[in-house]
């Protein structure tokens, strides 16, 4: 009964709508062989058509161009006949080809539903689940990460990622992102973000070489789908009033805007909902530095000189040209003094599109919203400048505010990275705490393993030893009560506390140490700077009309001055602090939530309350001020862990531990028990501790490092 629909008995390309229809029909009544097979059909069939449309387009583009040639030479009134005559063949080329190989159910335009659905990559998400069903892991998997990509805070996905991440026998290479090649220049652009970051130069310059040819190709791409998609006719309501030139401006108008909109499209990262601005030029910004910082001066010559069509008066690039030109000795002439073919074609194309498309906008009434931000004023009709200039305002506006683009670390750090321990699951991320190198963990440890290091802060506390029961530095009203893992050794030592529990509050350091160097993709290792098991408890009777924080907001390693937005990373900062960790082991008290705040230090970009197990990891840096709301009632611990990525810096009372256990002729690393019955993950630099005990020590003896 299929067969009609399918469009398999005509050999013709059916439409992949329908196809996909039956394949989500096959998945709910849990047909999972035919549910996989259907989707997987709708997803090809949709390539093959616009690869085929591809294929028109460009088999087509040149017919009928003879026509227009000979309207210069044309004398006798005939030339609308031959514009005419040349869009007909033009027609008829796209159509005979298209239909060669595309049933006609599938020339239609799909309907906004079924865009969205692709737009938004869902077919993997019904796919992943349907592999699995099938025990297809490796299909699965990719289904998984294609899906992901474009959805990226879907944070169920992302724990099935991490999940298939520790199945056995599931390679690196199955995380496949199967629509990769639509989006390439943003692999390009993140290469080479992170080569500038990293200071190389030359492999900066590559990314950003890639980035823009890859941009200019995808634009290609989009702007040949709007000659020939089959798309919806503007305002048919209006159209119906028209004249035939008017029909045939409105036409054009509407190609013309499909066209200049593929701006946007490519603009937009996979799991982005707006495009990043300026996106073409800005690339081209970084190219010329990296090709200065590279040493090739022609090549950010030429790069500045296409940066420079798109903003001629931009006084930090006729500067910077100045620079170059000094540098060069006045060399004018050299190679590389004029922009490249590719961006001057782009440019100048985009110019005498605009102006068409406001030429409409005055005249026509039509409508038309420019994706650019570098048009150039004049090109705007005098009438709408006004109204332009006011949008550009509102933009720039919500540019400066709140709405500024993600705040840069330049911390090296890079959010987003595996999480190798079993049982820990990512419950926010990045986009939901709405800030840069910040992430909230749960599962990383039991109900026994908190009992078990509260039970330690209790023990601390009553028998005298670690810093116990002195009020808070940050408040007069909660008392402060905590203890390292050195004091940790010594109640054991005392026979306070039991030896294992001393060694689970180290071993719980290693745990998080392995997971933030694995999440934030760390590109060195990661030494522990300071440890602490730390309590804040209410004063009973001291809290009526409380007003004042737990914790003040701070940057753990630098002193933030919230008015200039300015953060100094200088002492008493903990300056060599690179990555800040809070583990926390409780609830059941009231207040005490961890909030994130923008510079300012007053608004509150997120909010964690603490729980046990749970884990909230951020770059120590300026992108990261944070605070302790007011603890009201009861005793809040958590174990708070520094790290840095200076050897010099580490904390040498963790290798004093260490030493005394080595001494005694026991292994430091526990292997803890999998709570999950899944198979142990690999363990990056878990070992390490071990390792650089037994090696030489350049020791430096520093002041304690605390709070
Ligand atoms: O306990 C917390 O949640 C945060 C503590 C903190 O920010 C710090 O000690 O630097
Ligand atoms: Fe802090």
């Amino acid at each position: 009964t299929t067969r009609g629909t399918t469009g398999s008995v005509s050999g013709l390309i059916p439409s992949y709508d329908s196809l996909y229809y039956m394949g989500v029909r096959a998945y709910f009544t849990e047909d999972w062989e035919k549910a996989a097979e259907l989707i997987e059909k709708s997803i090809a069939t949709r390539e093959t058509i616009l690869r085929t449309r591809r294929e028109c387009h460009d088999n087509c583009v040149t017919t009928g161009h003879d026509r227009l040639d000979k309207l210069d030479t044309e004398t006798g009134g005939v030339w609308d006949l031959l514009a005419m005559q040349w869009a007909q063949l033009r027609a008829e080329c796209v159509r005979f080809c298209l239909s060669r190989t595309i049933s006609p159910a599938a020339q239609l335009p799909v309907s906004s539903d079924i865009q969205y659905e692709f737009d938004t990559r869902n077919p993997y998400n019904f796919l992943q689940v349907t592999y699995y069903k099938l025990g297809k892991v490796q299909r699965a998997v990719s289904a998984a990460q294609t899906f992901f990509v474009a959805n990226p805070s879907h944070l169920e996905m992302r724990n099935n990622i991490e999940k298939y991440k520790r199945m056995p026998g599931v390679k690196e290479e199955a995380f496949l992102d199967r629509e990769r090649d639509g989006h390439k220049h943003w692999s390009f652009y993140d290469a080479a973000v992170l080569a500038e970051y990293s200071a190389e130069w030359a492999r900066a310059v590559d990314g950003w070489k890639k980035c823009v040819n890859e941009t200019l190709m995808q634009t290609e791409e989009c702007r040949a789908q709007c000659e020939v998609e089959g798309q919806g006719i503007p305002d048919e309501e209006v159209m119906r009033t028209m004249g035939v030139y008017e029909k045939a401006a409105a036409l054009s108008l509407n190609l013309l805007s499909c066209k200049q909109s593929c701006v946007s499209i490519v603009a937009t990262r996979p799991g982005r909902i707006s495009p990043m601005e300026d996106f073409l030029p800005t690339v081209l910004e970084h190219l010329h530095i990296a090709q200065f910082k590279a040493g090739d001066l022609r090549g950010a010559v030429e790069t500045l000189h296409s940066l420079l069509l798109f903003y001629p008066a931009d006084s930090n690039s006729l500067s910077n040209l100045q620079l170059y030109f000094e540098t060069l000795g006045g060399d004018t002439e050299a190679p590389g003094t004029k922009p490249t073919q590719e961006i001057s074609s782009y440019v100048s194309r985009s110019l005498t599109e605009k102006k068409l498309l406001y030429f409409g906008v005055e005249n026509l009434n039509f409508n038309f919203t420019d994706p650019d931000l570098w048009t150039p004023e004049k090109v705007i009709p005098e009438s709408l400048r006004e109204g332009w200039r006011a949008e550009r305002e509102k933009l720039n506006e919500r540019l400066n505010e709140g709405e500024r683009p993600e705040e840069m670390d330049d911390s090296g750090f890079y959010a987003g990275g595996t999480v190798p321990l079993t049982g820990v699951t990512i419950t926010m991320d990045d986009a939901i705490l709405n800030g840069t190198n910040r992430v909230v963990l749960d599962g990383l440890l039991s109900q026994s393993e908190c009992d078990t290091v509260l039970h330690l802060a209790s023990t601390a506390a009553s028998s005298g030893d670690g810093y116990q029961g002195r009020r808070s530095p940050h408040t007069p009203h909660e008392q402060f009560e905590g203890l390292t893992v050195l004091s940790a050794l010594k109640l054991a030592q005392d026979g306070f506390v039991n030896q294992s529990d001393a060694r689970l509050l180290h071993e719980i350091g290693e745990r998080v140490r392995t997971l933030l160097h694995s999440y934030f993709r760390s590109p060195s290792a990661l030494y522990f700077s300071f440890t602490h098991l730390v309590c804040r408890s209410a004063i009973t009777g001291k809290q009526e009309g409380r007003l004042d924080l737990s914790h003040p907001v701070h940057v753990d390693n630098c002193l933030l001055e919230p008015e200039t937005r300015k953060c100094w990373r200088e002492p008493p900062a903990f300056t060599h602090r690179d990555l800040s960790a809070l583990l926390y082991l409780n609830d059941d008290f009231e207040g005490g939530d961890l909030f994130f705040t923008d510079r300012d230090a007053k608004t509150v970009t997120a909010t964690v309350k603490p729980q046990c197990g749970r884990v909230v990891g951020f770059s120590s840096g300026p992108v990261n001020p944070h605070g302790v709301t007011a603890v009201t009632a009861g005793r809040r611990c958590a174990l708070a862990l520094w790290f840095t990525k200076e050897k010099l810096h580490r904390d040498m009372e963790r290798e004093e531990v260490e030493a005394v256990w080595a001494k005694d002729g026991q292994s430091v690393m526990k292997e803890e028990e999998e709570e999950d019955s899944a198979p142990a993950p690999p363990r990056s630099g878990r070992s390490q501790g071990s390792k650089e005990r037994s090696k030489g020590r350049d020791r430096v003896v520093g002041g304690r490092d605390e709070l």
